[in-house]
């Protein structure tokens, strides 16, 4: 167990520095030592970035002739967000240590305290297995052993009450659990804590440039609203009634209290989110729709085992039934996409604030009605990170009689950043402008890069770094019968090809209706 964590640890720590070596992601502002929580993306990272949202936005928009896509504003009305909860309810407990000022999720800490009494539990089991060999019996072990059943109570204790106090938004029950726990701050180690109070997670600023005159706004921390208060707008301008959809991708801000993992929580982040706006009374069979159609677009571009179905019992005010996709990052099994039946809630509380009918005339039921929504939303990079996590490889080769590692992105050819690099063999005897000639015919259609500077085995590492599908040499042969030697990144395969065939060839492999047709 411990040495499972031990190589997740390590491998993330090679993934997040592998994304800044390559020019995938930068931590922001980073000459002046980097801002917590938010990142920059480098040359590979914006193509990756961008592969991603095309890839979402032709499986959500383009494949769906019920869906539309629309761009509303970061800035909206105050009170959207009053009407969306996000004012009262968007919430976290925070706590702060007085004698270092280092702020904690106080549920957070909770959770960290609970992992030592699960650490404990661990140990004791490595011990069994070492004590009695083959003859141990991890089931029977974990059901009588004295010191486990007392963390495990322990551990049963300690959620049930922050459960409790979750669900009832009782701060100062949270206080007395983590006085109870006898928790000290990570840095001071002391335990001189502030009360636990609500935090509001909602980043504002003013509007307008006349001192007083000025409007309270917030950064939208999620996108879905502007899709909301754009129904009218919408229905009106396409003529489509439910169900249909409106999809949208776009920048959200949560000033989240734990900010780590990477880009995994991040305080400036992107959404791609989906509102499909169904009858009343059809919401469950959209939600089995989507939510069985979700998985397979993201298993398309990744391996089965690292996705799981993860059903919420309990679910948020405004939802009746939700699920998440979850990925297994090296960090842990997490939420990477959320799907949820929202009910009528959204547009009721708008239509309620605003005074305006956010409804359809439903031909069938002959009057007016407030649609039900099943919504979809993914964070644009978390999906970055699931994607990057799913490609990073390392494997043994043999080389002779020497074995060789070898570190690869494999990433689906449609998400590489870069589809071909293109080789002259060497500076001379004209490779490097036929080189520039085959490059001409590529780079209308796809990203291509060229280099010619080191040993063409040097140049294959480099693009097996940054996850380019095919490598492109032009040699001397090239000049004689136009054919050039293409090398495929996973298999290190190698073939011939004649030039006038490259554009089908990689059009081909990395094309979207390739991979979307088998989307069903
Ligand atoms: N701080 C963040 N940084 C990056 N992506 C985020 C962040 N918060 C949410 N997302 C992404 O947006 C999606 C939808 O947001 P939603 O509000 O459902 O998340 P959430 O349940 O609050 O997430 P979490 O429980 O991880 O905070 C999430 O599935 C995730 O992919």
């Amino acid at each position: 167990m411990a040495n499972k964590d031990q190589n997740q640890d390590n491998l993330f720590q090679k993934v997040v520095s592998h994304a800044k070596e390559y020019g995938f992601v930068f931590p922001s502002s980073e000459i002046y030592g980097g801002l917590q929580a938010v990142y920059d993306y480098g040359s590979n990272g914006a193509a990756l970035k961008k592969n991603i949202k095309d890839y979402w936005w032709a499986a959500m928009v383009q494949m769906h002739e019920n869906i539309v896509g629309i761009d509303a504003a970061i800035f909206m009305d105050s009170q959207v967000w009053k009407a969306s909860g996000h004012v009262d309810a968007f919430n976290d407990p925070l706590v702060d240590n007085k004698d270092s000022k280092k702020r904690y999720r106080a549920d957070v800490l909770i959770e960290d305290h609970i992992a030592k009494y699960q650490a404990k539990i661990d140990k004791e089991v490595t011990k069994g297995k070492k004590k009695f060999g083959d003859g141990f019996d991890e089931v029977q072990f974990l059901a009588t052993n004295p010191n486990v059943l007392r963390n495990k109570g322990k551990i049963e204790e300690i959620e049930g009450r922050l459960k409790k106090a979750l669900e009832d938004e009782d701060m100062a029950a949270m206080k007395q659990l983590i006085e109870d726990c006898d928790i000290a701050c990570p840095i001071s180690g002391t335990k001189n804590w502030t009360e636990v109070r609500q935090f509001n997670l909602m980043f504002n600023t003013e509007l307008g440039a006349v001192a007083g005159d000025a409007a309270k706004v917030y950064l939208r921390p999620e996108t879905a609203q502007g899709i909301f208060v754009n129904f009218l707008n919408v229905m009106n301008t396409t003529r489509l009634r439910p169900p249909f959809g409106i999809a949208q991708i776009g920048k959200a801000f949560r000033n989240e209290i734990v900010a780590r993992q990477f880009i995994f929580r991040m305080r400036e982040f992107e959404q791609m989110e989906m509102q499909y706006f169904v009858k009343p009374g059809t919401e469950m069979q959209w939600y089995e729709y989507w939510k069985d159609l979700r998985l397979k677009w993201h298993l398309l571009v990744g391996s089965e085992e690292n996705y799981i179905y993860h059903d919420h019992l309990k679910t948020a005010h405004y939802a009746n039934a939700a699920v998440d996709i979850e990925f297994k990052f090296p960090f842990g099994t997490k939420e990477l996409e959320g799907i949820h039946s929202r009910t009528d809630f959204d547009l009721t509380a708008h239509q309620e604030l605003s005074g305006k009918k956010l409804q359809y005339f439903d031909t069938e039921l002959n009057k007016n009605v407030v649609p039900y929504v099943i919504e979809t939303s993914v964070g644009l990079d978390r999906m970055f990170l699931s994607v990057l996590c799913g490609a990073y490889t390392e494997e043994k080769i043999e080389d002779g009689d020497k074995t060789k590692e070898r570190t690869y992105l494999k990433f689906h050819p449609a998400l590489a950043p870069i589809k071909a690099a293109i080789f002259p063999l060497t500076k001379k005897d004209g490779l490097p402008d036929k080189a520039r000639e085959v490059m001409e015919e590529l780079k209308y259609d796809f990203t291509v890069s060229y280099e010619e500077k080191d040993a063409i085995g040097k140049r294959y590492t480099r693009q097996d770094l940054i996850g380019t599908p095919f490598c492109i040499t032009v040699d001397h042969q090239t000049l004689e019968d136009n054919t050039v030697t293409v090398r495929e990144r996973d298999t290190m395969e190698q073939f011939r090809l004649p030039v006038s065939e490259l554009n089908k060839f990689i059009g081909e492999k990395v094309s979207l209706k390739e991979l979307l047709k088998n989307l069903k």
